[in-house]
């Protein structure tokens, strides 16, 4: 079966924006990525759940007035006042610390992060979010290593392909870009990813390893970390606050209640079955929802206060001069929740970026910690990742 393999060399970023006089406050910044340090306190809770900006200080890292350069305030939508949670303004504070991160370690060790992605068949969405991937790689200066299959390929040459990757100490994560087509395990090819490297966190042994009490993911899949690490950045309580996640998928409803649970939150799932769903998400200080049905969850389905965060991707046919012919929506219908909410994520430009750019972070700390770089005590779930950790 043929393959295309694409290998690129990254480029670091220190040349032009991101520069040096820069970096200390970047890399200050990355504290709170790489801890569980949180914000100042910016937002006052007059109500436990009705978030309001009282401190115009707010870190850069969510300010989204991107025509302005100072720091004014954090994005409130006039008409609703509800804040918007800019994911694709803190995706890109992200990528500036992982890029200043990555150059640390070449400086002082010499060693480059890589990426493989597989890529089976010919979806458009798939192929663009792999192309999206790569570009990420290389802004931060991760080598990113690709891999294009035809559909009918089989299941035994994706294994191959992993195996090998599996093997090559210059690669420190390894993706298979999903869905599959529908001829292939999905298991085994996940369960074949070494879970030293599985930078999507999907192995059976980090998600086993997220569900127990004691025990430590070595990865925390992109999505759902992205969703949490949004709370935190807007420094949004988690901690004994009713959670509800809709949607039950493995890659983003499971571990998504997981973390919220981890992070001290009570946490129900609503699913397809569900009798009644909006008697429970009425009871929700935090929604996350991740189900792919457009504008499902409607405003009166949302407790006034409460958290929106908004995983759904839809496309939605519109009769415009839009050349795509459809424009995203969320699971949340936006224009009636955000009248209701304190903050939401908007679609697009919320949950999404933040999955690439967790990805990135994740291959920043699979390459710390194959190669016992040092790390920053905690990484953005408060795991353990010791100085000079031995790898477990
Ligand atoms: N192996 C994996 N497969 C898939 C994952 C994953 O995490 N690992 N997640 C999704 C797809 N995905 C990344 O792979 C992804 C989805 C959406 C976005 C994003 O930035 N969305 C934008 C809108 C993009 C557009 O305009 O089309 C947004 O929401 O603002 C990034 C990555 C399934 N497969």
């Amino acid at each position: 079966m043929a393959s295309l393999i694409h290998m690129s060399s990254a480029t670091t970023i220190f040349t032009s924006s991101s520069s040096s006089s820069s970096s200390s406050s970047t890399a200050a910044r990355l504290l709170h990525f790489t801890t569980t340090t949180k914000f100042p306190n910016t937002i006052s809770r007059s109500n436990p759940l009705q978030f309001r900006i009282s401190n115009p200080k707010f870190p850069k890292t969510i300010i989204t007035h991107s025509s302005s350069s100072s720091a004014s305030a954090i994005q409130v939508d006039n008409e609703t006042a509800a804040t918007v949670i800019d994911g694709k303004r803190v995706a890109k504070d992200i990528r500036e610390e992982v890029a200043v991160e990555i150059s640390r370690m070449k400086d002082e060790i010499g060693i480059v992060p890589g990426l493989a992605v597989i890529l089976v068949g010919d979806r458009k969405d798939s192929a663009t979010y792999v192309r999206n991937k790569k570009k990420a790689c290389d802004t931060v200066g991760i080598n990113s290593y690709e891999v294009q299959l035809p559909e009918d390929s089989s299941e035994e040459e994706v294994l191959k392909h992993i195996s090998k990757f599996n093997d090559d100490p210059s690669v420190h994560g390894i993706l298979v870009q999903l869905p599959l087509p529908s001829h292939m395990n999905e298991q085994n090819i996940l369960n074949a990813v070494c879970i030293e490297k599985d930078v999507d966190g999907f192995h059976p042994l980090n998600i086993g390893r997220l569900a127990m009490r004691g025990r430590e993911p070595l990865f925390v899949p992109c999505t759902p970390k992205g969703c949490i690490e949004l709370l935190h950045r807007y420094d949004i309580p988690i901690k004994g606050k009713r959670a509800v996640v809709i949607g039950r998928s493995n890659i983003v409803g499971m571990p998504a209640a997981l973390l919220l649970q981890r992070e001290d939150a009570t946490v129900s799932i609503v699913h397809s079955r569900t009798k009644n769903p909006e008697e429970i998400t009425r009871q929700a200080d935090i929604i996350i929802s991740a189900v792919g049905q457009p504008n499902m969850v409607r405003g009166n389905w949302v407790k006034p206060g409460a958290v929106l965060i908004d995983v759904g991707i839809n496309p939605v046919e519109v009769r415009s001069r839009k050349p795509r012919g459809y424009r995203l929506v969320g699971d949340i219908c936006y224009e009636e929740a955000s009248k209701v909410a304190s903050a939401i994520t908007p679609v697009p430009g919320g949950v999404g970026p933040m999955t690439i750019a967790m990805l990135l972070s994740n291959t920043l700390l699979s390459a710390k910690r194959l190669h016992n770089f040092r790390f920053d005590r905690f990484d953005v779930f408060g795991v353990w990742v010791c100085l000079k950790a031995p790898l477990k």
